[in-house]
């Protein structure tokens, strides 16, 4: 295993002639939570884009463990290889129940297919880590968003990933819920596991990130701790000064 989860090499995403990346670098490393922040447009869900393999870009690769070369992969090659995304907006299966798509999520994603006994360890551990015990038999329809939110990172969490990205995870939750993703987000963490959170609710990123980078215009702008991120000029001038 590399350091180095994810290298992030010269990456140019073009819509039209406009650049969404604009020949951006940055490296993630293995046991980090990394916060990417940053204005309106700044590139953030289009880096994830890129990683995810949803959006394929007109120049510059990102590697995966030292190796492997994600940007011709498919969706579904990158998400076997480990790397999974939490979307911004909650989409659950409303009729399915809380532990059904825990079940999905274990079973879709594990690389090693589990047995029924290590599929049913690894459901209750996965229900515990997002506080959902209580809830296993209720339908997910009628959770509130921030079980939602919860339920999502469960199904992701389930398939073991080395690289957990995160879009906005608590967008629109209440200041409990918050405070309960960020203790959520910092149990996640593990020496063989990347996680990447995209979020623009600043008292949370301080919370959670080991390291902090700032994009703007496609380009990182500043990369740091939550404290050298909050002290720098430019950084107030074009986000936090807002
Ligand atoms: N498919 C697309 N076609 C054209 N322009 C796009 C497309 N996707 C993104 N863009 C543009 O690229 C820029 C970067 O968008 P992106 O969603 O990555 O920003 P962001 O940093 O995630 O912003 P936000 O904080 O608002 O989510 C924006 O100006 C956006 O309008």
């Amino acid at each position: 295993m590399s350091l180095t989860a994810l290298l992030v090499d010269g990456l140019t995403v073009r819509f039209g002639s406009f650049r969404a990346l604009d020949d951006l670098s940055l490296a993630i490393d293995y046991g980090e939570v990394r916060a990417i922040i940053g204005p309106n447009g700044a590139g953030k869900t289009t880096l994830l884009d890129v990683i995810s393999g949803i959006t394929r870009p007109k120049q510059g690769r990102v590697l995966f463990d030292g190796a492997t070369d994600l940007t011709g992969l498919s969706e579904a090659a990158i998400a076997r290889a480990g790397l999974r995304r939490k979307f911004q907006k909650p989409s659950v299966f409303e009729g399915l129940s809380v532990r059904q798509h825990i079940v999905i999520g274990a079973d879709v994603g594990f690389r090693a297919r589990l047995d029924a006994p290590a599929l049913e360890d690894r459901v209750s551990e996965v229900l515990e880590t997002v506080g959902l015990v209580d809830q296993s038999s209720r339908l997910a329809g009628e959770l509130s968003h921030g079980q939602k939110q919860w339920l999502e990172i469960g199904m992701v969490l389930a398939s073991d990933p080395k690289v957990l990205m995160l879009d906005e995870p608590v967008a629109g939750l209440t200041d409990e819920e918050t405070e309960r993703t960020a203790a959520l987000v910092r149990a996640l963490k593990r020496p063989d596991r990347a996680i990447v959170v995209v979020e623009h609710d600043m008292d949370f990123v301080e919370r959670i990130a080991d390291r902090v980078t700032v994009l703007h215009e496609g380009r990182t702008l500043f990369e740091g701790s939550m404290d050298k991120v909050r002290a720098d000029a430019a950084v107030v001038e074009v986000y936090l000064g807002r």
